[in-house]
């Protein structure tokens, strides 16, 4: 089946019915992530994808409102909370804006780099990013969830006790790196509660149109037609857009930005959102993840997205 290449901003449904269809011929590759127990019950045969356009309205198909792990996602969310919170002049002293080439919980950099992690993106940035926050927020899981509440327009999104306590129980890799990193002075609080509230961050349910909605601040210059609120400037919400489109894949961040091109960021619970900046954001979620841990299904989603519009901001 062929699709018009002009259309007036929104996606065709019958394209979108499709995708959901030929997504289950990708059912049966990949494995969900089992290093964290809790994730390794997820049923791996899934797959939903909302996009929440610029003026607030959702196109969905398949699992769309099926709630998953975000996982790395929110890596995304507690960057934009200190954005708007530190001096962004002190946060990137404290880590960098670069690809790490590596997986996301490698150790390796860190050491030579003297604990200054390569991005937000990967668990030592992350872990960094979550002591500003502990820092500087007052009851900072509080305003972590009624961030994604009121930015998403879902009272109901919450943590998930039971995933949160499962990662805490298996996290010895990430008190690993958290632990290097204040051996260098780079995480100044308690490491034990920064990795309390790190698991807790990536614990958070929701589903593709939760996460579409949130993000759809990305696609608007910093804007988001959700909550009507001005979340980030321009400048900025342009600088997480170029950070997700060069780190947001881990080490597969290259091959995905020349496949793909949209910026994105992945999570192990298999969802992956990505944005076409001043058109629309996207979620895209099937468990089964490859062997960088990037959902396959989502991924394969993506690329079919890209093809349907003929287009990318890259060109
Ligand atoms: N890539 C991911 O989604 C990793 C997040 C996961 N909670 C971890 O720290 O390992």
């Amino acid at each position: 089946m062929s699709y018009p290449r002009s259309h007036i901003g929104y996606i065709e449904e019958d394209f979108l019915a499709q995708l959901a269809e030929e997504a289950r011929t990708k059912f049966g590759v990949g494995k969900v992530a089992d290093y964290i127990p809790a994730l390794a019950e997820v049923e791996p045969d899934q797959f939903g994808m909302a996009i929440c356009h610029r003026d607030g309205r959702v196109q969905s198909c398949g699992d769309a409102l099926v709630p998953f792990s975000i996982q790395s996602i929110s890596k995304v969310i507690s960057l934009v909370i200190a954005m708007r919170h530190a001096d962004e002049f002190g946060l990137w002293q404290r880590l960098r804006q670069e690809p790490s080439g590596m997986p996301f919980s490698s150790l390796i950099q860190l050491e030579r780099e003297e604990g200054i992690p390569r991005n937000p993106f990967v668990n030592a940035g992350a872990l960094v990013i979550v002591d500003i926050l502990v820092e500087k927020i007052f009851l900072i899981l509080h305003h972590m969830r009624e961030f994604v509440r009121e930015h998403s327009g879902n009272r109901s999104i919450n943590y998930d006790a039971r995933v949160a306590e499962s990662e805490l129980r298996n996290t010895s890799r990430n008190a690993a790196i958290a632990h290097l990193i204040k051996s260098f002075g780079n995480i100044h609080g308690d490491v034990n509660r920064v990795l309390e509230v790190y698991c807790h961050f990536c614990a958070l349910g929701m589903n593709c149109v939760d996460l579409a909605r949130l993000f759809s601040f990305l696609a608007s210059a910093g804007h988001s037609p959700i909550s009507s609120q001005q979340l980030l400037s321009a400048d900025q919400a342009r600088e997480v857009n170029g950070m997700m489109l060069t780190c947001g894949l881990y080490d597969a961040s290259g091959s995905y930005a020349a496949q793909v091109g949209l910026p994105a960021k992945s999570g192990v619970g298999g969802g992956i959102v990505a944005v076409l900046p001043g058109e629309f954001t996207v979620c895209a979620w099937s468990p089964r993840l490859d062997a960088n841990g990037n959902s396959v299904g989502a991924r394969w989603a993506l690329e079919k997205l890209v093809d349907y519009l003929g287009r990318s901001p890259l060109g």
